[in-house]
């Protein structure tokens, strides 16, 4: 039994199509990275599965139940941190779990989740008072209560600092260590490169791609990353840059001291070596690296894309 599994789901909003015929199956136990640019549909996915909004047509499905007729169940068995925090001022961090406790019928101690989400420190203090990072380990705390089968995390890393996105990415394994599912979204791509056993990449309403980070690369294996080490520094307006730009199959070049960033084709590489002596700047060294995944994303979600014949 799969724990998410979204149906040909069309959503429209009037005469906008948020959502067109989306196909995605979330499996058991596994931490599924869901990306996009913004307005993709990420937002209008994640309202469907919970039942805040219904499709124009389709089916979505959660541990088997139906989204609109059994949202109620569903809803028991998932812990939701939505995109940007929604506090009661005047309620402690404390009170704020206990009332997710008891709404959930649930015997966790509170003091326990703040301390897992690393704000033991703060839970008498009134939610008002919290930054931005506080709140979004609190929600976290909130959605972990009852140790949920699902937890479903609008951009967890909004407004934490590199040791509070770590502390969040290694809540997230155990998580998936005690047997959950977790699904997420997120711009951040360092987080569901670090995390994920599955990515699906949504544009304009549509998943563009899916599968492992791996899998990802080695459907462009042409795209890389060529770092070309020269023997002075290029001026940012120089003609070499100008023609490297404008060889066929590169994308970008950027300058960086005396290194020039190339992300090209790999039948490129040789062209662009070339060029670069052609005029008379002295090639000292190069490398070529896999493209990051901030790479892939920006090759599958921005218009290059259908030139470069990605697999849909
Ligand atoms: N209530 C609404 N009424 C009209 N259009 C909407 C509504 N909600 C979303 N949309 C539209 O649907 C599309 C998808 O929006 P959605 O919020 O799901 O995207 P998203 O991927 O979550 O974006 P973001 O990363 O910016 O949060 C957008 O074009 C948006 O303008």
């Amino acid at each position: 039994m799969d724990a998410i599994d979204i149906n040909g789901v069309t959503k429209r909003y009037g005469s906008e199509t948020a959502l067109d015929g989306l196909d995605l199956t979330v499996e058991r136990g596994e931490i599924y990275g869901f990306l996009g640019p913004n307005g993709a549909g990420k937002s209008t996915t994640i309202n469907l599965i919970l039942d805040f909004i219904r499709p124009t047509d389709g089916e979505v499905r959660v541990f088997d139940l139906d989204a609109q007729s059994e949202s109620l169940e569903i809803r028991e068995r998932t812990g939701i941190l939505p995109e940007g925090a929604e506090l009661y001022d005047r309620l402690t961090g404390r009170q704020h779990v206990e009332f997710a406790i008891e709404s959930k019928a649930a015997d966790d101690d509170p003091d326990a989740l703040l301390e897992r989400v690393g704000i033991a420190d703060a839970a008498e203090k009134k939610a008002g008072g919290y930054s931005k990072g506080m709140s979004q380990r609190l929600m976290l705390a909130t959605a972990l209560v009852g140790d949920p089968d699902l937890l479903i995390l609008d951009e967890p890393s909004t407004g934490l600092d590199p040791n509070g996105a770590r502390e969040m990415r290694e809540i997230i394994r155990e998580e998936k260590s005690r047997g959950a599912t977790v699904f997420f979204s997120s711009h951040v791509l360092g987080q569901v490169e670090a995390v994920c056993d599955r990515v699906g990449i949504l544009r304009d309403g549509d998943l563009i791609a899916e599968d492992t980070v791996e899998g990802l690369r080695d459907s462009m294996p042409t795209q890389t990353q060529l770092r070309v080490t020269l023997d002075q520094s290029p001026d940012a307006s120089s003609a070499v840059i100008d023609a490297v730009e404008a060889l066929d199959g590169v994308s970008s070049v950027t300058p960086d001291g005396r290194t020039l960033v190339v992300a090209c084709e790999s039948d490129a590489k040789t062209r662009v070596l070339q060029t670069i002596e052609d005029h008379d700047v002295t090639v000292e060294d190069f490398e070529t690296g896999e493209s990051s995944l901030e790479e892939l994303f920006v090759a599958y979600t921005s218009d290059a894309k259908d030139e470069m014949g990605v697999v849909q």
